[in-house]
């Protein structure tokens, strides 16, 4: 079965469609913005991110990198890499896939393989964005806080690297101008092309709009609606794209786009 966020595939061109990866990113936002208000529901609980604390008995460094390495083993091993939708933030201690592959058609280059910049994102993710939507503080839920900071990272993730299929259909719409800036090592040109103004302001919108409406508290009582009273901050939401998700999607297409003709 085709997963629902799978990008459309042209199957006798084996081509991407634009208008299929854009609609797969309006997918992702549900499952961004919904990952986001559950990991808000915990304070930050910084010693799970702390190398040193020894909080895993007979094992160094944190938490949260000691739960991120055993669950991506596990879905290894269940195919989740054999995808080339998927990247894993510790690629380097991965087992094989222990379940046989389904998908035969590849949309994108080999090259993308070598495209991945999950250490960026976990900086970014534990530095600079959970500071904000995330109160001070400790409750020792480490498991349900770790669980939850699993599911926004790899949804964050694979957001940020579907601008390899976004590089990829914009380079075969437009072939002949990428190919003179891939050549020249343009990447400010490359940046300047594939930058669409005027989508990124309505992701922006969007994604606050999803914020609000997912994050609202509910309640039946007809005075006190408890609207204005949100989970996640939509502002915070927005900015988050407008700082980190969509730059960081933009530095994989233009990753992506310089190996194209390799
Ligand atoms: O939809 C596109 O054209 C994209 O390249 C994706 C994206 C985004 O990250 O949302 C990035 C760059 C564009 O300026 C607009 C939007």
């Amino acid at each position: 079965m085709v997963k629902a966020e799978s990008v459309s595939v042209n199957d006798s061109a084996s081509a991407v469609s634009l208008d299929g990866v854009r609609d797969a990113l309006i997918r992702l936002e549900d499952t961004i913005v919904f990952s986001l208000i559950e990991r808000a529901q915990y304070p930050i609980n910084s010693a799970m991110y702390d190398e040193s604390a020894g909080l895993v008995a007979g094992q160094r460094g944190s938490l949260i990198k000691f739960f991120m390495k055993r669950t991506e083993a596990l879905q290894a091993e269940a195919g989740r890499y054999e995808s080339e939708e998927e990247n894993a933030f510790f690629p380097d201690c991965l087992p094989c896939s222990l379940v046989p592959s389904r998908r035969s058609t590849s949309v994108l280059h080999p090259v993308a393989k070598m495209v991945n910049i999950n250490k960026d994102i976990w900086d970014v993710y534990i530095n600079r964005l959970l500071p904000l939507f995330a109160a001070q503080g400790d409750d020792g839920n480490y498991a349900l806080a770790a669980a939850s900071d699993l599911t926004c990272l790899q949804a964050i993730s694979r957001r940020i690297h579907y601008g390899k299929f976004v590089a990829e259909a914009k380079f075969l719409d437009d072939s002949q101008e990428y190919t003179r800036l891939i050549r020249a090592r343009d990447r400010n040109g490359l940046m300047k092309l594939l930058t669409v103004e005027a989508v990124e302001k309505m992701v922006k919108l969007r994604v606050e709009k999803k914020a609000e409406t997912f994050g609202q508290e509910v309640t039946l009582d007809p005075i006190n609606n408890g609207s204005g009273n949100y989970k996640i901050d939509p502002l915070v939401v927005a900015r988050l794209y407008e700082e980190w998700l969509i730059p960081l999607t933009k530095e994989v297409e233009v990753e992506y786009l310089l190996r194209r003709l390799d």
